[in-house]
């Protein structure tokens, strides 16, 4: 096996990493609506489910705690629940049901109208992220979908009332670290509308 340079590998991930990010800019404005959706949504006593798996059950779990808890200033706790991170449930219905319906199982036991589903996988192909966001269209709860590849089953299912934000790339590693960029990005937007737009 030839040497491998580990240096040159290590700075190619930098590379791209930049050209994802640079790139990911055009989702600036669908990024715009979801902030709009979710606040509105929040001010009208509605809530925020979301739910991934793997490195997206991470990112939606860090996402609700910025919502419950706080993002960067302080403020009124908002209304969020992340569906991946009770083990009873998720042990429960997966034990009894399978693994598909864990989300969608929530979703109908939580989810009202006006509130809304975020709903992250980086391919879109996920059956328990798909089965959640069909369950929230049943719910009249709107979507804002983190995905990646192309959007996969996802992208295709989603309402022109949802928001798609759809990383141009089609590594799972890229994806998520644009998907922790866009979360990060909305929490700062919520809280720009809620305390006004000064750190
Ligand atoms: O974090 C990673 C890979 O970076 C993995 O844990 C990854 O999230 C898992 O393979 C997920 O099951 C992938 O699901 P999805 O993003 O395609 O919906
Ligand atoms: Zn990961």
């Amino acid at each position: 096996m030839p040497a491998m340079d580990m240096t040159s590998r290590m700075s190619s991930h930098f590379d791209d990493a930049l050209d994802t990010f640079k790139a990911a800019r055009e989702l600036a404005a669908p990024l715009a609506i979801a902030v709009d959706l979710l606040f509105g949504s929040l001010s009208n006593n509605g809530k925020i489910l979301a739910c991934g798996n793997g490195g997206s059950a991470a990112d939606a779990q860090h996402f609700i705690a910025e919502l419950v808890g706080r993002f960067e200033r302080d403020r009124l706790p908002l209304a969020g629940v992340a569906l991946n991170t009770d083990t009873s449930i998720l042990t429960a219905v997966a034990n009894d049901y399978g693994y598909e319906p864990v989300f969608e199982r929530q979703v109908n036991a939580l989810g009202q109208p006006g509130d809304i589903l975020v709903a992250i996988s980086t391919s879109g192909n996920s059956p328990s992220i798909v089965r959640a966001v069909e369950a929230a269209h049943e719910r009249e709860m709107p979507v804002i979908a983190l995905t990646g590849k192309g959007g996969g089953q996802l992208g295709a299912l989603l309402y022109e009332t949802d928001v798609h934000l759809c990383v141009p790339h089609d590594r799972t590693m890229r994806i998520q670290e644009v998907h922790i960029l866009l979360l990060h990005a909305i929490c700062d937007g919520i809280d720009a509308l809620l305390l006004g737009d000064t750190l």
